[in-house]
C-alpha cells in the first residue's frame, strides 16, 4: 500500500464540502509508507504534483465546456427550425450550462484506476474518476463521470477480482485542495477495503449542516444497489446509519446518467418522511449534477384537498389506513354506474335518431367489463353511443357526418342525460364524501369487507358535533378533511381516472408506510421501478411494517429483491451496542447492524433536574466541533428550547437546522437525521408518549455520529437496564 499525505490524520476524501475545521496543514509534508512495494519519498511528491496539475487542467477544461455550452445556448435561436425546436434546445442548453458550474469546493475527481497492461479494453489506460465528465478539447476525457461503466471498477474491483485494474488511487482533499492519495496495488494483492484513511476519514468527518453525497467513498455492497438495473425494484433493509438514503439518492443520480431521456421524460421522485428530512438530503442529487428529481412527503403525493381538520382517533386512522378500503372504494365507484332505464331518442333537424335499450344495456355492459378507469369509461360509453348514431345516420343518409356532427352529437342533451343516469361524472372528494355521509351507502359497500363497528367508526360527524376527525359539511368542499381523507380520496382519484407514474420511484423510511399510502406510490410508479429504503426496526407508525413482502405486494412490487445492509457507518459502536440492547423487544427479524467506527462517545446519566442538566451537557457539547441536537419526547421540547434561551444558548428548529448551532428536535421528526453530537433527555418520556414508543426510542437513540449523552431523572425504560 502507498499513501502520501500532506497532513497523515487529517485527509478528506473528494468529498462535496470539505468543511470540517479540524482540518488542517500541519506544515510539512508527510509521506507514509508503508508494505513492501513503497515507492521513493521523492516520486511520490512528483505524483502529488502531477494529479495536482491533472486537477488544474481538468478545471480549466471544465471552464472552457462551460463557455462552449453558454455560447450555444446564446445563439440557440439561430440553429433552431421553429419557436419549439428552439425552447426546448434553449432549455436543454440551459441545463448543460448548469451541469457544468464549477463548484470550487468540490473536487472534480476522488479516485484514479491504472489498468493492467493485459487489460482486454483499456490496457495501460488511466483514468480520474470524478463526479461529472470532462474532456480537452480533442474530445479525450480528463475525467470519467463516476457512473460511467469503466467507473464501475473503481468501487467494485478487489484484490481477488481486479477487474482488469492494475492499482486503485483515492484521492484526500482539504478545502477543495489535493493534499493526499492512497494507493491500492490490486495487481499485488493489496486491499485497504474499510481500512482506508480516506474513508475512515469521511465517516468519522464531524458533521455540520446537510446530507453529502458519498460519491467517493460508495462501498462494494453499496454499489451492487446503486447500479441496479432501471427494471429491477429493490427493497433494501438496513440497520440505523448503513446509508440506506445515500444508496437511494445516488441510484437515483445513476439511473438518470443511464436512462437520461427516458426517464427525463417520465421523471424521478423521491418520496421522504417529512420535510425537515426532504430539506436535509435536498442538496445530495444537485451536487451530482442532477437537478430535475422531484421530491415529495406522501402528504404532498395525495394532497387534493386542504387538510384542515384535526387527524382522527388513531382507531379511525387505523380502519381508514387498511387495504380493505380500497375494495370499499372501488365497490363505491362501481355503484355508481347504473342500468339503462330509457332509450335515447335524438331529434336532428329533420331526421330522428333512436337508440333501444338493449344496445344500451350492451354498451354499458362491455364498457363495465373492460375496468377502465371510472371517467375513462363514461367517455368510452359516450363514444359507443355516438358511434351506434352515427351507424344509423350514415344508412339513412348514405353519407359519413361530419366531425362537427360527432361532437355535438356527443354532447347533446339526450346523450348527456343517459351518461348522467348511468354513469354520472364523479369527483374524488365527492364520491368520499358520499360515503362517509351515508351509512346505507357505505354498508352496501363495505358489506363483507368492514365490521358494522369499522363502518361507524369512519362514517364522519356533522362538523358542528366533531372535534376529532373528519368534520362534514353538506359538500364535500365544505367538508374538513383529515390526512386519512386525503389518502382515501387519493385513492378514489386513481380509480376516477389513472395518475401519469414516474420512471422510478425512490421511498425512505417506508417501513412508516400504511397500506393505503403505499398503494398512492403504486399508482405513480405502475410502469416504472422503485427503491424502497427502510428499517423494520424504525417503525413508528400504528401501520408500521413487519414484513417487507407485504410491503412490497401493496406497492405492486411483489417480486422485487429484500437486500440486506449492515454495516453502519453513523453511529459508533458502542452507542450500536446501547441501542442494539432494544432490538428483542421491537418484535422484528432484522439484522443487526455492525458499526465501522470504533471511535465516538457514549455517557448514559441520572440526573435530578433534567432541564439544568440538558443546557450544562449542550454548553459543553459546544466546545466540540459539528453539530449538537436535544431529542426529547415532542411535549418537552418548549420548556428546553426556553430554558436554553433563557441561558443564552441560541437554537434553531428542525425546520431551519443553518439557524444554530443547536437543535432542538421533538423525537417524532427525527428520523433520518443524523447530528454530530446528541444529547437524549428522559428516554422513559419518549417511550411513554406513543404506542411503538420503544420502536421511536430505537430511532432516537441511532442518531449520533460521535458522542451521545443520555439522561435521564426516571428510570431507563427496561430493554437498556
Ligand atoms: N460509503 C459511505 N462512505 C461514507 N459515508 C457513508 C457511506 N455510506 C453511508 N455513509 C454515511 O453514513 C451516514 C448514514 O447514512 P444514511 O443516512 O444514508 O443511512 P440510513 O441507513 O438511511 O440511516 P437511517 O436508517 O438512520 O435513516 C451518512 O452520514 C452517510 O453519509
Amino acid at each position: 500500500m502507498t499513501a502520501v499525505e500532506l497532513d497523515p490524520h487529517h485527509a478528506q476524501p473528494g468529498s462535496a464540502h470539505p468543511d470540517s475545521d479540524r482540518v488542517h496543514h500541519d506544515g510539512g509534508d508527510t509521506a507514509r509508507l508503508d508494505g513492501d512495494h513503497a515507492a521513493p519519498r521523492d516520486h511520490l511528491d512528483g505524483d502529488l504534483a502531477a494529479e495536482r496539475e491533472h486537477l488544474d487542467a481538468s478545471r480549466a477544461a471544465l471552464g472552457r465546456m462551460r463557455t462552449r455550452a453558454e455560447a450555444l445556448f446564446a445563439g440557440g435561436h439561430q440553429v433552431a427550425g421553429d419557436a419549439y425546436a428552439a425552447e426546448t434546445l434553449g432549455r436543454t442548453l440551459a441545463r448543460r450550462v448548469a451541469e457544468l458550474a464549477d463548484d470550487p469546493d468540490t473536487p472534480l475527481f476522488f479516485g484514479r484506476l491504472d489498468f493492467g497492461a493485459s487489460d482486454r479494453d483499456h490496457a495501460g489506460r488511466r483514468y480520474h474518476v470524478g463526479r461529472r465528465h470532462v474532456a480537452d478539447d480533442t474530445g479525450e476525457p480528463l475525467v470519467l463521470d463516476w457512473r460511467a461503466p469503466v467507473s464501475r471498477s473503481f468501487y467494485r474491483a478487489s484484490a481477488r477480482e481486479p477487474q482488469g485494474v492494475a492499482v486503485r488511487r483515492r484521492f484526500g482533499y482539504q478545502r477543495g485542495e489535493l493534499t493526499s492519495f492512497e494507493d491500492e496495488h490490486l495487481d499485488r494483492g493489496e486491499e485497504l477495503g474499510t481500512a482506508s484513511r480516506i474513508l475512515t476519514a469521511e465517516i468519522e468527518r464531524p458533521r455540520v449542516g446537510p446530507m453529502r453525497d458519498i460519491v467517493a467513498t460508495i462501498q462494494p455492497e453499496q454499489d451492487e444497489l446503486v447500479r441496479a438495473d432501471l427494471a429491477a425494484s429493490i427493497c433494501v433493509q438496513g440497520a440505523p446509519g448503513t446509508g440506506k438514503t445515500a444508496v437511494g439518492l445516488h441510484r437515483a443520480a445513476y439511473l438518470l446518467y443511464l436512462h437520461r431521456e427516458r426517464l427525463r421524460r417520465s421523471g424521478v421522485l423521491v418520496v421522504g418522511p417529512n420535510r425537515a428530512f426532504l430539506a436535509y438530503i435536498a442538496a445530495v442529487l444537485p451536487a451530482l449534477g442532477e437537478v430535475e428529481v422531484a421530491q415529495a412527503t406522501v402528504e404532498d403525493l395525495v394532497d387534493r384537498v386542504p387538510v384542515r381538520a384535526t387527524a382522527d382517533h388513531p382507531t379511525v386512522a387505523a380502519v381508514k389506513h387498511d387495504a380493505r378500503m380500497a375494495e370499499v372504494l372501488r365497490r363505491a365507484v362501481e355503484a355508481h354506474i347504473g342500468t339503462p332505464s330509457d332509450p335515447i331518442m335524438i331529434s336532428d333537424g329533420s331526421f330522428r335518431w333512436r337508440i333501444g335499450l338493449d344496445p344500451l344495456h350492451r354498451v354499458v355492459e362491455e364498457t363495465r367489463r373492460e375496468g377502465l378507469p371510472y371517467a375513462t369509461g363514461r367517455e368510452r360509453v359516450r363514444a359507443r353511443v355516438v358511434s351506434l348514431l352515427q351507424r344509423q345516420a350514415e344508412a339513412r343518409r348514405a353519407e359519413s357526418p361530419s366531425d362537427a356532427w360527432l361532437r355535438r352529437t356527443g354532447r347533446s342533451r339526450p346523450v348527456t342525460e343517459f351518461l348522467d343516469a348511468v354513469w354520472p361524472a364523479l369527483t374524488p372528494d365527492g364520491l368520499v364524501h358520499a360515503l362517509l355521509s351515508d351509512p346505507a351507502r357505505l354498508a352496501s359497500a363495505a358489506d363483507g369487507l368492514l365490521t358494522p363497528d369499522e363502518q361507524a367508526l369512519i362514517a364522519g360527524s356533522p362538523a358542528r358535533t366533531a372535534t376529532i376527525g373528519t368534520r362534514l359539511g353538506r359538500t364535500a368542499k365544505a367538508t374538513r378533511w383529515t390526512p386519512a381523507d386525503a389518502v382515501l380520496i387519493d385513492e378514489a382519484a386513481g380509480l376516477i381516472e389513472r395518475p401519469t407514474g414516474f420512471g422510478h420511484v425512490v421511498v425512505d423510511e417506508a417501513q412508516d408506510l400504511s397500506p393505503m399510502q403505499c398503494r398512492a406510490i403504486a399508482r405513480r410508479s405502475e410502469h416504472g421501478s422503485i427503491t424502497l429504503l427502510g428499517d423494520l426496526a424504525q417503525g413508528t407508525a400504528p401501520w408500521a411494517a413487519t414484513d417487507w413482502r407485504e410491503t412490497l405486494r401493496h406497492l405492486g412490487k411483489p417480486d422485487a429483491t429484500v437486500v440486506p445492509l449492515t454495516v453502519g457507518f453513523r453511529v459508533p459502536a458502542a452507542v450500536v451496542a446501547l441501542a442494539n440492547r432494544l432490538l428483542p423487544a421491537l418484535a422484528v427479524d432484522v439484522p443487526p447492524a455492525e458499526s465501522l467506527r470504533r471511535d465516538g462517545a457514549l455517557d448514559v446519566r441520572t440526573v435530578t433536574d433534567l432541564t439544568a442538566a440538558t443546557v450544562a451537557e449542550v454548553r459543553a457539547a459546544l466546545a466540540h466541533e459539528g453539530s449538537v441536537a436535544v431529542i426529547a419526547a415532542d411535549d418537552a421540547v418548549g420548556g428546553l428550547r426556553a430554558a436554553l434561551a433563557a441561558a443564552d444558548v441560541d437554537t434553531a428548529t428542525v425546520d431551519d437546522p443553518a439557524a444554530a448551532r443547536v437543535t432542538v428536535v421533538p423525537a417524532s421528526l427525527v428520523k433520518g437525521l443524523e447530528y454530530d453530537h446528541v444529547v437524549v433527555v428522559e428516554p422513559a418520556a419518549i417511550v411513554a408518549a406513543e404506542p411503538r414508543g420503544l420502536h421511536r426510542l430505537y430511532v432516537v437513540l441511532t442518531r449520533a455520529v460521535s458522542r451521545l449523552s443520555v439522561l435521564h431523572a426516571e428510570p431507563l425504560p427496561d430493554p437498556l437496564t
